[in-house]
């Protein structure tokens, strides 16, 4: 082998190695055309799998705008392998392309499905016309890089579609970083998809570590924003002196330690969604502020007076309960109003039923993968634990408790003792849960969300619930539950 065919195998492996990591092809297949621009020294990557092959259609640009020559495509998938044009070339067609688009070469694939002749994608580079024209050997290269991530691809797709049906059997669903099962959050997400399309601002309450942001990073995903950014900030982090730069941005000199002119997150959100955690922590002084902003939707930095205008939906998230703090005077009703246009209440995960058994065994594959360890499981006394466990609304604290079992636990099996479960915290101390106890917990949990969505009006909950309103009484004194308690709760 000679030195340049040496560098190019060294360049070979070192690209395929940065893919092996990627387990979902929509995290795959970015990755590949990111990979082949920056090993082949690139300028721009298309990479395009057509719907019959991925479950949706596929295409990823590097960068986004990217203009690619359509005869060159066509002529890549004719002659069924990589294709490398050149400026001096004769193709009239793509040399039309190469001028235009002032560009030196252009590299194209096609990317195949696994069963062979079927080409189905392509994908495409090509170098500005100030760099060296792409090489044969570098064609060569690219060739190779695209078998070998054509298979890659397509042992990811089989991952998923082998998850998808498992999933399916056991009644998982995956909505984004979301994995759940249970019916509090089936629910729940049934009532933020009628969300999704709306413009109106939403407010998510949940304790603390339940999965709010995940939420609204998903809403925002399956929004007509999705295309834009998602900017999260949390209200309860800010100091109060610099929450209004955060917020609106200011201008060069306006205050000490104002040395550029900056943008805020309203800006930089622009189009977008602007998350607002804990905004129950927002200062009386900013309420105001955003209050004003949210109606005429235009801000000002710190130390200017142009009103620049602004298109953010947002997003707020509180683990307080704000109409005691309106109450107490320490959240201003006016912005309430504005800000809880669509309400969602994400079940603590006690009230999650198996999700805690299907979240942990998300977590273990997650992180053994990340740190490289083999492939875990928990023993059936670890799952009896986890279920018998009273997490305190925790999503945060379980993963935190699966990460730390991954490094106690002995021969990939993960006891109750590698959990380091606090014995204090036990639902229920004898094991199994009786038939009653079991009862009731669902019993209060389905009542719970009937309560909610009713804002504590009995007649309408036992509608809901489909019994009679004195059977929902009674079982409501049975279990201590007070419709009171359910009065101020709006959805
Ligand atoms: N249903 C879920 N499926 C998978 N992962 C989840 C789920 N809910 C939460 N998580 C995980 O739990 C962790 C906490 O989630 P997140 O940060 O969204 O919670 P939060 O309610 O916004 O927390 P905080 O109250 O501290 O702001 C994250 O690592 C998230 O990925």
């Amino acid at each position: 082998m000679n030195q340049e065919s040496m560098q190019a195998s060294a360049e070979l492996l070192d690209m395929l190695m940065q893919l092996l990591d990627e387990s979902t092809p929509q995290e795959l297949l970015p990755r590949i055309a990111k990979v082949a621009c920056q090993v082949l020294h690139a300028d721009s990557a298309v990479l395009e799998i057509p719907a019959e092959l991925a479950d949706e259609p596929f295409r990823f640009a590097y960068p986004a705008s990217v203009a690619i020559s359509s005869s060159a495509v066509r002529r890549a998938r004719e002659e069924k392998t990589a294709v490398l044009w050149n400026q001096a070339d004769g193709d009239v067609d793509i040399s039309k392309s190469i001028v235009k688009n002032k560009l030196t070469s252009i590299m194209v694939a096609p990317f195949r499905t696994p069963s062979a002749n079927v080409v189905s994608g392509f994908l495409y580079l090509q170098r500005e016309a100030r760099k060296e024209p792409f090489t044969e050997m570098e064609k060569k290269l690219f060739d190779q890089f695209v078998h070998v991530s054509e298979k890659i691809a397509f042992s990811a797709y089989n991952r998923q579609s082998d998850r998808e049906s498992l999933d399916a059997l056991r009644g998982i669903t995956r909505k984004g970083a979301i994995v759940y099962s249970s019916e509090s959050m089936a629910k729940m997400i049934a009532k933020a998809e009628k969300f999704l399309a709306l413009p109106a601002p939403i407010i998510i309450r949940g304790e603390t570590g339940t999965g709010k942001e995940v939420l609204a990073r998903w809403i925002h995903s399956q929004s007509p924003r999705a295309e834009k950014p998602f900017v999260a900030i949390n209200c309860g982090a800010i100091p109060e002196n610099l929450m209004e730069s955060i917020l609106f941005g200011h201008v060069k000199g306006s205050f000490t330690g104002a040395i550029d002119t900056r943008k805020g997150v309203f800006e930089e959100a622009e189009g977008g969604t602007l998350f607002l955690d804990e905004i129950g922590e927002l200062p009386l002084t900013m309420q105001v502020k955003l209050l004003r902003v949210l109606q005429e939707h235009h801000i000002t930095r710190v130390g200017d007076n142009r009103e620049i205008p602004v298109n953010v939906r947002i997003i707020s998230a509180t683990h307080v309960n704000l109409e005691k703090a309106i109450e107490e005077h320490r959240f201003r009703e006016d912005l309430y109003y504005r800000i809880q246009v669509m309400s969602l209440d994400l079940p603590p995960l006690r009230e999650r039923g198996q999700d805690v058994l299907l979240l942990a065994e998300d977590f273990a594959k997650h992180y053994a993968q990340e740190y490289g360890l083999g492939r875990f499981h928990f023993s059936r006394a670890a799952e009896k634990a986890l279920l018998a466990y009273s997490f305190p609304g925790n999503v945060r604290e379980l993963e935190n408790k699966v990460q730390k079992a991954l490094v106690q636990a002995e021969k990939c099996i993960i006891q109750p003792k590698d959990l380091e479960l606090d014995v204090l915290r036990e639902k229920v101390k004898e094991s199994p849960r009786t038939l009653k106890e079991s009862r009731e917990i669902s019993d209060r949990a389905v009542i719970d969300s009937a309560l909610r969505d009713a804002n504590g009006n009995l007649t309408l909950a036992a509608t809901i619930l489909g019994v009679d309103r004195k059977v929902l009484r009674e079982i409501m004194e049975r279990l201590n539950m007070k419709k009171e308690e359910y009065k101020k709760m709006r959805n």
